[in-house]
């Protein structure tokens, strides 16, 4: 791994069983995503994306095939020990805003708990403000647009400063406006220091990516 590189996977392959056949969901796939830039994975639906999206994440383990968290093999990992490198070190934003929020806290009361399971100091006032969200440290997330929830959701990611953010697909329960805000969060958070890496169909945050993945059927094109 360079220095610069946070996530790195090497030959991954992953296969789902069915009722009726395997499905062969990635073959051969190596990808390295980068502090400071923005890594947008594409393709059609159904050609990967966000398998690789979960198996970099930690999520999910491929049948085969390696996966480096900051130089630390991850596929070599317990599942527990693996649970505990995601937590420390990866932050994951789901497509649906709902999904990324705990409804009973505040956004502020959200970013003391991520830097608290990272096992960081309290982070300061300034992710929200690089977010836009310098305003909204004690709304709860049913106070919030989707296009708010969503950039909180990238803040609770990011704070405690972990190596990487993923997404998947961020801006595809959005309108154009709250997407092009979230396309602003995601470059804005690359150049903190993170990797950013999103799985996405939309052509915007394509645009503001630094290097892009494409799939198709399964493997880079
Ligand atoms: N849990 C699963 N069980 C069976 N097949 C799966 C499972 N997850 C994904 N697949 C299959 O793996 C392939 C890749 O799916 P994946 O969701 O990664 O693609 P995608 O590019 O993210 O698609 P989309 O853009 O529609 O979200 C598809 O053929 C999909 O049907």
């Amino acid at each position: 791994m360079t220095p610069t590189e946070a996530l790195r996977c090497e030959d991954v392959h992953q296969t789902y069983q069915t009722a009726t056949h395997e499905v062969v969901a990635l073959q051969e796939v190596s990808v390295s995503a980068a502090r400071g830039r923005v890594t947008a994975l594409v393709g059609p639906s159904g050609s990967g994306k966000s398998t690789l999206l979960r198996i970099l994440a930690c999520l999910e383990r491929p049948v085969r095939g390696r996966v480096e968290i900051d130089g630390v093999d991850a596929t070599a990992m317990s599942a527990r020990g693996r649970r505990g490198l995601r937590r420390r070190r990866l932050g994951y934003v789901f497509q649906n805003p709902v999904d990324n929020l705990l409804g009973y806290l505040t956004v502020d009361e959200h970013l003391e708990l991520a830097a608290r399971l990272r096992g960081t100091g309290r982070p300061s006032g300034e992710l929200l403000a690089t977010l836009g969200l310098g305003h909204r440290g004690d709304s709860r997330p049913s106070g919030l647009s989707g296009g708010e929830q969503q950039r909180v959701a990238l803040a609770f990611a990011a704070a405690g400063d972990p190596a990487a953010l993923l997404a998947d697909e961020p801006t595809a329960q959005l309108d154009r406006a709250s997407a092009h805000l979230v396309g602003d969060a995601v470059r804005r958070l690359a150049a903190l220091g993170h990797a950013v890496v999103v799985a996405t169909h939309d052509p915007e945050l394509v645009a503001v990516a630094d290097d892009v993945v494409e799939l198709v059927d399964g493997r880079i094109r």
